[in-house]
């Protein structure tokens, strides 16, 4: 049994916990919000994120950092992406040589470009920062259903002791020493998935759906690789698996936000309605700036961001998009 802390009291923090609980560990879950525990102390249930969904006693909740992390045989961090930096800022002298933080969040930061665990390590140089990541709504998580994720760690060793701590009959965990290909991989799928709900907002169908998903990943793939991120971390579970349940699922937040732009709304009011984070807004500059900054080619990413932040029409970006000089679908391939 491990001492396990849980950093954020989100709809993913507490599906995580519940996986660890049910593993036997001992997990002591930290809220940003003093509102937030002491409704889930009081109810055992987190009612605007994980609505039905039972907190057993055993799950400790609090407002107190220090006790959330000092002395934890893991720390896994659950906080939105935009406030990963400050928290774990916050989280350092707290952090002992080598403790093992594992970060979930999916995102990159504006304007320095940084992955989360990039951004983790510059805050706490001594951690031992891993990241766990894959197709894995925590509405499905927290009921059990089975789900497969993929941790990637600077050894094999450390990767190994986490796929021991999450995995169970119905929590399926990869190994990956691809941190870099990971990261990307969950953190622009989210860009993408944005346009996908825009798509089925405007009432378009499969068709353009498989399209998105595809040329999708080829754009990440593409950007991904460029990066330092290896093919299979596109190919599998942290590429193409979570971008085709992001894309897919009722459960997806940045599809719903497309979705609601595709209606009409703006961005702020879709966010608003969709009241969960919404990455896929935060991580579209980001995208954008790192497609310029590595010179490659991200049409989608770049029409999303003309439609969140410059007001594009979203029926004229998929116009767009479709009438682009006609080209082969891999350039890298010979015609002899
Ligand atoms: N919900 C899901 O199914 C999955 C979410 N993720 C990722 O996990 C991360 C967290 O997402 P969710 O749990 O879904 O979010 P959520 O929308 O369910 O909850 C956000 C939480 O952040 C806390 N918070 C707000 N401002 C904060 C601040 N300044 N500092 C620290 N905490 C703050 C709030 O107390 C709230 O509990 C995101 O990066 C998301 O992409 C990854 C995989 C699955
Ligand atoms: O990353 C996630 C699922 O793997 C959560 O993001 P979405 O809710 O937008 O799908």
């Amino acid at each position: 049994m491990a001492e396990i802390g849980v950093i954020g009291s989100g709809s993913w923090g507490t599906a995580l916990a519940l996986v660890l609980n049910k593993n036997g560990h001992h997990v002591t879950i930290w809220s940003y919000l003093k509102e937030e525990a002491d409704e889930i102390g009081e109810k055992r249930e987190n009612p605007s994120k994980l609505p039905g969904v039972h907190i057993p006693e055993e799950i400790e909740i609090t407002t107190d950092l220090q006790g959330s992390v000092e002395g934890k045989d893991v720390v896994v961090l659950a906080v939105p992406s935009m406030a990963t930096r400050a928290t774990a800022k916050k989280m350092c002298p707290y952090v002992k040589e080598e403790q093992i933080l594992v970060n979930v969040a999916k995102g990159i930061e504006e304007g320095t470009l940084k992955t989360l665990s990039e951004q983790i390590e510059e805050e706490i140089p001594q951690a031992n920062v891993a990241v766990l990541s894959g197709p894995s709504h925590a509405e499905e998580v927290s009921r059990e259903l089975p789900t497969t994720v993929v941790v990637g760690a600077e050894t094999e060793e450390t990767a190994i002791y986490l796929q021991k701590i999450f995995m169970n009959d119905v929590f399926r965990v990869y190994t990956s020493p691809d941190i870099k290909g990971i990261e990307l991989g969950g953190s622009l799928k989210n860009v993408i998935a944005l346009a996908a709900g825009v798509a089925d907002g405007l009432g378009y169908g499969d068709n353009t759906k498989a399209a998105l998903i595809t040329r999708g990943i080829a754009e990440i793939t593409r950007l991904g690789i460029k990066m330092g991120g290896k093919l299979e971390s596109f190919t599998g579970l942290t590429g193409i698996g979570d971008l085709i349940v992001t894309c897919a699922s009722k459960h997806s937040r940045n599809r719903k936000a497309g979705v609601l732009i595709g209606e009409g709304m703006t961005m702020e009011e879709a966010m608003a309605e969709v009241k969960m984070v919404v990455e896929g807004v935060y991580s579209a500059k980001a995208a954008r700036e790192l497609a310029e900054k590595y010179e490659v080619s991200m049409p989608i990413v770049e029409k999303v961001n003309q439609v969140l932040f410059e007001g594009k029409p979203a029926k004229d970006a998929v116009s767009e998009l479709m009438m682009r000089d006609g080209r082969s679908e891999y350039s890298n391939l010979p015609w002899d």
